[in-house]
């Protein structure tokens, strides 16, 4: 049975272990690792069937076929090489580190070196199927417009640095314009999505990406507009935030139990 080990012990993490738990994803939770080492413990305790142990990351990657980074971007950088070399495939979820072009190119080289798989859910967004077809023929233009209740965007280094006051916004208000690798790094927790479009797409710097804050909004807003040889798509999803995290989608959860899923099972179904 594939032993899975999950690094970032917060929403998607908790929601993963919960879907292994519950038996859904047929493989065994066998190591849980976080920066705080009592949310782990209290993650762990709270499992019904499943007892993994808490771990380092350096053991962790020891003792695993498959590594789940659920934690930071800054973690990607320190994780995934070492996982990679020891041999593990690693699903990441803070893909928004992959903007990095020499962090990028070092660990899909690490990949195919190690013969070890990445994988990069979906996450928040619908249409990433649309655009790996889309790409075999040409895309011509790829854009993301996300839109989020100021709650889910507070403490982005870009509204810091530019001492935007999320609280006092009254209307909708574009905060950002701009390529996908400024986007990754201006709002680190909430575009990875752009990120991972950009990797199925036509690449970080012509991924255009607009981040509008919205005080009569509930819901995370992801539309992806895609033009090429195919013709023209595009798609509109309306995330239901976490109750513990504002700034993630329940759906990006969901991504990564059903990537999860998909790897275990004979049957693929979609592209
Ligand atoms: N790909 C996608 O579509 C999406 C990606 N994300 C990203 O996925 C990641 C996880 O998201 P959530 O579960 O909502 O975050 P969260 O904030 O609920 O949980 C993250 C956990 O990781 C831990 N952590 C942070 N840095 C760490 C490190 N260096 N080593 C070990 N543990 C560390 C934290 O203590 C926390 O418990 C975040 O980077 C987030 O931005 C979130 C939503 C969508
Ligand atoms: O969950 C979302 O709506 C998107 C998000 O935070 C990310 O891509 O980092």
């Amino acid at each position: 049975m594939l032993k899975i080990g999950i690094i970032g012990c917060g929403f998607i993490g908790g929601q993963i272990c919960r879907a292994i738990d519950s038996g859904e994803i047929d493989a065994e939770l066998y190591a849980l690792c976080d920066s705080s080492e009592s949310k782990a413990l209290e993650l762990a305790t709270s499992l019904k069937t499943c007892r993994p142990a808490y771990m380092k990351i350096e053991e962790l990657i020891r003792s695993v076929d498959l590594v789940v980074e659920s934690a930071s971007q800054n973690a990607v950088r320190f994780i995934v090489p070492q996982a990679l070399q020891a041999g593990c495939n690693v699903m990441v979820l803070s893909v928004g580190a992959f903007a990095d072009k020499e962090l990028r190119e070092t660990l899909f080289g690490l990949a195919k070196q190690h013969n070890c798989k990445l994988y990069f859910p979906s996450g928040a967004v619908v249409g990433i199927d649309g655009i790996n077809s889309a790409r075999a023929a040409g895309i011509s233009s790829v854009t993301l417009t996300t839109r989020k209740p100021p709650s889910g965007l507070m403490g982005a280094p870009y509204v810091v640095e530019h001492g935007i006051e999320l609280e006092k916004l009254e209307e909708e208000t574009v905060l950002f314009e701009g390529t996908a690798s400024e986007a990754v790094k201006a709002f680190p927790a909430n575009v990875n999505v752009a990120a991972t479009i950009s990797l199925a797409g036509i690449g970080f710097e012509r991924t255009k990406v607009k981040v509008i804050a919205d005080p009569s909004l509930s819901r995370n807003v992801h539309e992806i507009t895609v033009e090429g040889e195919f013709g023209k798509f595009c798609t509109r999803v309306e995330n239901l935030p976490s109750p513990d995290n504002p700034k993630t989608s329940y759906l990006a959860a969901l991504s990564a139990i059903s990537t999860l899923k998909k790897l275990l099972n004979p049957v693929q179904i979609g592209t």
